[in-house]
C-alpha cells in the first residue's frame, strides 16, 4: 500500500491508497519540530482507532515546507523500510515537465495538483486550490504546468485583519446572509467571502482571456465547496485532487523505472 503525504504550510495530510481507493485520511498541523517517532505515535493511534492494519510498502511526499521532509524521510525509513519519493527532487519523475522561467521552483503541491487534474480531465484547465495561499495552476493541453497565480489564502486574509486592527476579532469564513453587514463579524465575513468570489472570477476570466482554447475550472482545498455556494465558479470540485495527483506521480515513477 502507498502512503501519500501532503504537507502544506498549515496542515499535513496523510492518506493510504490500497491501489483502488483511499482507506483513510489523517490531518495534523504542519510542524517541522515533529520527529519521526512522534509521527508514528500519531499515525498508529489513528490506524487503531479506524481499525486499519495497513501494510505500507511505498511512501510519496509533497511538501511546501522543506524543513519537514527530513523527519518524514526518517519516519518512512524507520517504520516502513521505505525510501520515499519526494516531489520536486530530481529523482522523482513528473509525467509532464513544467514550462516556467528558468530557475523557478514551482510549489510541489501545484505540480501534484496539475498531475492529478490532467489525469482526470485532460488538459486546458485552471486548478484553484484554497490552501494557505489561494493558487491558480494553468494546465496546458498536453498536461504541463505553464504558470498561474498566487493570492493570499482566505484564512490568512481574515487573520491579517484580526492581527492588524485592534478592534477586529478572529472570525471564520462563511457565506454571509447579505452583502451589507450589520455587525463587525458580518462585515468582515462579507468582505472576505465576496472579495474572494470576485478574486476567483476575475482571475479565471483573465486567464481565459490570455489562453487560446476553452478551459475548465477545477476547485480543490478545504474552502472550495464554500465558494461554490456563491455562484458557479467551478466546473467541478474535487477534495482529493492532491492525493490523487500523488498516486498518479507514484505510478508514473514505478512504470518509468525511477528505482
Ligand atoms: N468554513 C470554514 N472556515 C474556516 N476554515 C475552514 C472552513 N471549512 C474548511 N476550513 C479549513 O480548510 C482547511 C482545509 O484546507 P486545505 O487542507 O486545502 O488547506 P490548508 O490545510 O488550510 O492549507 P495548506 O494545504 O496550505 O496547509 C482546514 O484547515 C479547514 O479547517
Ligand atoms: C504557493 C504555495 C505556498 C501554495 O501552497 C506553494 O505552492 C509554494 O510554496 N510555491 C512556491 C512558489 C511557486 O509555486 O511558484
Ligand atoms: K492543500
Amino acid at each position: 500500500m502507498l502512503l501519500c503525504i501532503d504537507c502544506g504550510n498549515t496542515n499535513t495530510v496523510f492518506s493510504i491508497w490500497n491501489g483502488e481507493r483511499f482507506l483513510c485520511t489523517l490531518r495534523t498541523a504542519t510542524e517541522h519540530t515533529r520527529t519521526a517517532d512522534q509521527y508514528f505515535v500519531w499515525f498508529s493511534t489513528l490506524m487503531q482507532h479506524h481499525g486499519i492494519r495497513p501494510e505500507i510498502t511505498d511512501v510519496i511526499i509533497s511538501s511546501t515546507v522543506p524543513r519537514v521532509v527530513f523527519n518524514l524521510r526518517v519516519f518512512a525509513d524507520r517504520f516502513f523500510n521505505a525510501r520515499p519519493l519526494v516531489v520536486g527532487k530530481p529523482d522523482c519523475l513528473l509525467p509532464h515537465a513544467p514550462r516556467v522561467d528558468q530557475g523557478t521552483n514551482v510549489g510541489p503541491d501545484r505540480l501534484v495538483n496539475t498531475a492529478g487534474a490532467f489525469d482526470r480531465h485532460g488538459g486546458d484547465l485552471i486548478v484553484v486550490d484554497f490552501g494557505t495561499a489561494t493558487t491558480f495552476d494553468v494546465v496546458a493541453h498536453d498536461g504541463a504546468y505553464i504558470g498561474g497565480v498566487i493570492a493570499p489564502g482566505v484564512n490568512l486574509s481574515l487573520e491579517a485583519l484580526h492581527m492588524a486592527a485592534a478592534a477586529l476579532p478572529h472570525v471564520d469564513v462563511t457565506k454571509p446572509q447579505s452583502v451589507i453587514g450589520t455587525n463587525t463579524v458580518a462585515c468582515m465575513q462579507s468582505g472576505v467571502f465576496w472579495g474572494y468570489v470576485g478574486l476567483v472570477r476575475e482571475i479565471c476570466s483573465r486567464i481565459r482571456g490570455e489562453y487560446d482554447r476553452p478551459m475548465r475550472i477545477i476547485g480543490t482545498g478545504g474552502l472550495a465547496s464554500l465558494f461554490a455556494q456563491a455562484d458557479v465558479l467551478f466546473d467541478t470540485i474535487e477534495d482529493d485532487l492532491t492525493m490523487h495527483g500523488l498516486t498518479v506521480i507514484h505510478a508514473y515513477n514505478k512504470e518509468n523505472g525511477a528505482e
